[in-house]
């Protein structure tokens, strides 16, 4: 149980963490869907409620370095936690700069798997995953850093998947990672060492579905992959060149699947005796292809065809349901999260989102676990399959039914949800479709309010990283949007590097309350301050509460 915080009793009603996923606080105004969107409710509230700005990219949550962008995953995990870990990201990086990822047995079992094959013949080692530099899923120096090591080990054949991003990285530069890649990996080939990009398409396309939103896209990569159907080329940059001639517009995480053949002939199905490595170091996108290859009484698709493989995920993807058993670096241990604490408090908890966001609000949330803690109730409202640039509205109204419901119950001291707008049409790069997500963002937000007064509680409202408030390329110099050739602005599609809002909605202290301003605060600052208002202190391993009190 946590300790009473002495100084306050507490806030006697429900205390609500509302997060605008993709919300940042714009640096400029081109561009910025978060300035275009009329928003009268979030206007009023920065006007007139106690707000802060926090930190929610880079070491702040846990990324190697301040150049890298936030992403839901740490945003999520510094939010439910409470406290900050290294992330896959990082682990990943320091595992192979300090050579430690070779001595792990998952490794060494990858490559004696594909080493010694099956029916007297070698295996392939296959590696599967966002092909780009993102570092929100992935990062292709990793891919590099094993293709090499493979190679160093005796491995004698290697195949990619490459899932194009456009989504972390600008939405049309395949070519700028499918043109090195391939150079790179016709330079160290020959001499008893043959390496390829065997398959592909673009990440929300094929294989990288989340939170059993659209098992269609896992069921294409699988046959993309592993039985090598699909339009064929003869190498990945052709493919790029290719689908996009076929497909004018089309940016890059939408691009459809490929195959490279030779002479009709896929050069990288996947076979009894090879071994797979699932290249990407977050869970969302990673578990639903992992659950195609290792599970046995599978049934999400017809795999029609299940290779005997060694598979391994770069991290595990899922602690409770270990998924995978075999993976190449151990995930952030994270442990002691808010959830865990207000259910050991005896606090009922209610968490609620979309499907796209679900596991955000749950799995993330506490620490990458998929169970619950006592006490907790979790509501998913199914998300549209649908391109979110044409329903930019998407669920906000559902969730905010299901939260003034849940409100109006009376059973929750504390509930969280999350409003996948400003992310998800964020990354369609629809400039006039994200200024809607906003609106309609807004207009939940002045539903949701009254039902927190009229139930005596207080919200924080606030966000895991921005995307929205940037949605065009800006010229680093001149800050004007860099143009397409037509002449209509670049669009920007990935998370930004800006801070996000913290505001506090309280009409119940009188005015008592307030949010202090640090140059560190961050998102990880959030658990503790939802401990003050219920009236509890902080878990020691918390970083601390932004309340103050007069
Ligand atoms: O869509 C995703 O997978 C990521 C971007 O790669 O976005 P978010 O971190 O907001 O889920
Ligand atoms: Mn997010
Ligand atoms: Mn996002």
């Amino acid at each position: 149980m946590l300790q009473k915080f002495p100084a306050f009793t507490g806030v006697n009603g429900p205390v609500v963490v509302i997060v605008l996923d993709g919300y940042g606080i714009p640096k400029h105004h081109v561009g910025s869907a978060i300035d275009a969107a009329r928003k009268p409710t979030l206007e009023r509230l920065f006007a007139e409620c106690p707000n802060i700005t926090l930190r929610a990219h880079g070491t702040a949550v846990g990324m190697p370095s301040d150049d890298d962008m936030g992403n839901s995953e740490v945003g999520h995990n510094a939010l439910g936690a409470g406290q900050v870990y290294a992330q896959g990201a990082a682990l990943v990086a320091n595992a192979i700069a300090e050579g430690a990822i070779w001595q792990g047995e998952a490794w060494q079992q990858i490559v004696a798997g594909a080493k010694a094959g099956a029916n007297g013949k070698a295996g392939t080692l296959h590696f599967i995953g966002l092909f780009s530099d993102g570092n929100v899923h992935s990062h292709i120096d990793h891919l590099k850093a094993m293709v090499l090591r493979a190679k160093e080990e005796g491995v004698a054949t290697v195949r990619i998947h490459a899932l194009l991003d456009g989504r972390d990285v600008p939405e049309t530069s395949a070519l700028d990672y499918v043109l090195p890649f391939e150079a790179f990996l016709k330079e160290v080939s020959g001499a008893g060492f043959d390496a390829r990009i065997a398959s592909g398409g673009g990440r929300q396309t094929i294989t990288m579905d989340r939170y059993e939103a659209n098992w269609a896209m896992v069921a294409r990569g699988w046959r993309t992959h592993v039985l090598g159907e699909g339009p064929q080329f003869a190498s990945a940059g052709d493919a790029v060149h290719g689908l996009r001639a076929q497909h004018p517009g089309t940016i890059d995480q939408d691009l459809p699947e490929f195959v490279i053949a030779d002479e009709g002939k896929p050069v990288g199905t996947i076979e009894d005796g090879d071994a797979v490595v699932f290249y990407n170091f977050r869970g969302d996108r990673a578990i639903e292809i992992t659950r195609a290859f290792v599970e046995a009484d599978f049934t999400a698709f017809d795999r029609v065809r299940t290779p005997k493989v060694t598979y391994a995920g770069m991290l595990q993807y899922d602690g409770d349901l270990q998924l995978p058993k075999r993976f190449l670096v151990a995930p952030p241990a994270i442990t002691d999260t808010s959830a865990e604490w207000f259910s050991k408090s005896g606090l009922a908890q209610f968490a609620c989102s979309e499907t796209q966001k679900f596991g955000h609000v749950t799995y993330f949330w506490n620490g990458n676990r998929s169970n619950k803690f006592e006490g907790e109730t979790w509501q998913e409202v199914p998300s549209d399959v649908v391109p979110f640039e044409q329903r930019p509205w998407m669920k906000a109204a559902e969730i905010t039914d299901a939260m003034i419901a849940a409100l109006r119950s009376g059973q929750y001291r504390v509930l969280r949800c999350n409003y996948a707008n400003g992310d998800m049409v964020g990354h369609t790069g629809h400039f006039r479709a994200a200024t809607m997500a906003i609106e309609a963002v807004d207009l939940a937000l002045a539903r949701l309010l009254p039902a927190i007064d009229a139930a005596g509680g207080v919200a924080l409202i606030t966000a895991d990283h921005g995307n929205a408030d940037e949605m065009f390329e800006l010229d680093k110099k001149t800050k004007q949007p860099a143009l397409n050739p037509d002449g209509s602005p670049k669009a920007k599609t990935a998370h930004t590097l800006n801070p996000v809002p913290l505001i506090l909605y309280d009409k119940v202290s009188g005015g008592r309350l307030g949010l202090q301003p640090t140059e560190h605060a961050g998102l990880s600052n959030i658990a503790a301050t939802v401990a003050n208002l219920l009236g509890f202190d902080k878990h020691p391993k918390w970083d601390d509460s932004l309340l103050t009190l007069k």
